[in-house]
């Protein structure tokens, strides 16, 4: 039959097709006793070969199905880790043309997303010394100001958005109450994973002195450095990466606590901070199916949805003004 002519019996050509699994996120955890290294990768397989029964008529002995290739995607980041992601590339693309005949050509392509230590470096840890398992998502962090004035006074709050950050150990959750509906299990060591959007509300008020002014409240036993915007908002800053990485954490609320209270103990002239913290879930993948174990070294990034934890901390007598839908704009 020419190449250009579609089968007996079908009216239209099947031109040049591929499928696949598109975005399988995974995150490898490798452990060096108490230190951590991750590889963050969203890897999306695209499969060709002779699959025109298929398409024409619904025969499906030729397809390996996307679910396989993504657990191929996880079972491989188990096995050979990801040194890289040329390497892990290679390692799949070849599997899927050598070890399926109908599969002629693989195509995978891939994202990775780079974390850096919590650091010196990256802001935080009041020791000086990188973090050992808690990471920075490198790149896209937003510095956010609003500033409000009546002719009288001022209100600047200032903050940042998608900051995200991930611990790969010190996270618990579990003691939680369980209805009928409640699936979830106990974790006793999971990784802990969100996106900080925070705001800061700086001490003056509508009505009160101009920040910066002598008479203003903050000038009073103020760190002096305190109105200067810019080292108040990277001390905030570093000490939201830095409360985050410390605290040992049995819940995302405990562990947003410990971050609004330690901005408030670092910057004196800062108020009030409302934390807006997405639970970006970190599903640990079942590997027995394929005889493998799973010691939190293989994970699945969920995207959606997630636990969203929100939460004003304040400074004893302070007044809670930021609004509370401000922290999730986009
Ligand atoms: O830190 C958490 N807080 C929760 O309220 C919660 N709920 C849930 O399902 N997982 C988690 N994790």
């Amino acid at each position: 039959m020419p190449a250009d002519l579609p089968p007996p019996g079908r009216p239209a050509l099947l031109g040049q097709n591929q499928y696949g699994k598109a975005e399988t996120r995974v995150v490898r955890v490798t452990r060096e006793g108490r230190t951590h290294h991750i590889r963050d990768l969203s890897v999306s397989v695209a499969l060709s070969g002779d699959l025109d029964d298929t398409h024409y008529a619904g025969r499906n002995a030729a397809v390996l199905p996307t679910d396989t290739a993504k657990n191929t995607v996880f079972a491989f980041a188990k096995e050979y880790g990801i040194d890289s992601a040329e390497q892990f590339g290679i390692l799949l693309a070849r599997h899927f043309v050598t070890a399926t005949r109908t599969v002629r050509r693989a195509r995978v392509r891939i994202e990775e997303y780079a974390w850096d230590r919590i650091g010196p470096a990256a802001g935080g840890t009041a020791a000086g010394e990188p973090a050992r398992h808690s990471f920075v998502r490198r790149g896209d962090a937003v510095r956010t100001a609003q500033i409000s004035y009546d002719g009288d006074g001022w209100e600047v709050l200032g903050g940042l958005k998608h900051l995200t950050v991930l611990n790969s150990t010190d996270s618990e959750f579990h003691g939680f109450l369980k209805d009928r509906y409640t699936t979830l299990r106990e974790a006793y060591d999971r990784v802990l994973a969100t996106e900080i959007s925070a705001w800061w509300r700086h001490r003056g008020t509508l009505g009160g002195p101009t920040p910066g002014e002598p008479d203003h409240p903050a000038a009073e036993g103020a760190a002096p450095d305190d109105r200067d915007w810019d080292a108040c908002w990277h001390r905030a800053r570093s000490s939201l990466l830095d409360a985050f990485a410390t605290t040992y954490s049995h819940s995302l609320q405990q562990t947003l606590y410990q971050m609004g209270a330690r901005v408030l103990a670092d910057c004196p002239g800062i108020e009030e901070i409302r934390l807006s913290l997405p639970n970006k879930h970190h599903f640990p993948v079942d590997l027995t199916p394929f005889g493998l174990t799973n010691d939190n070294e293989v994970y699945f990034a969920a995207d959606r949805p997630y636990g969203l934890i929100e939460a004003t901390v304040l400074r004893p007598g302070a007044a809670a003004r930021i609004p509370a839908d401000l922290t999730n704009l986009p």
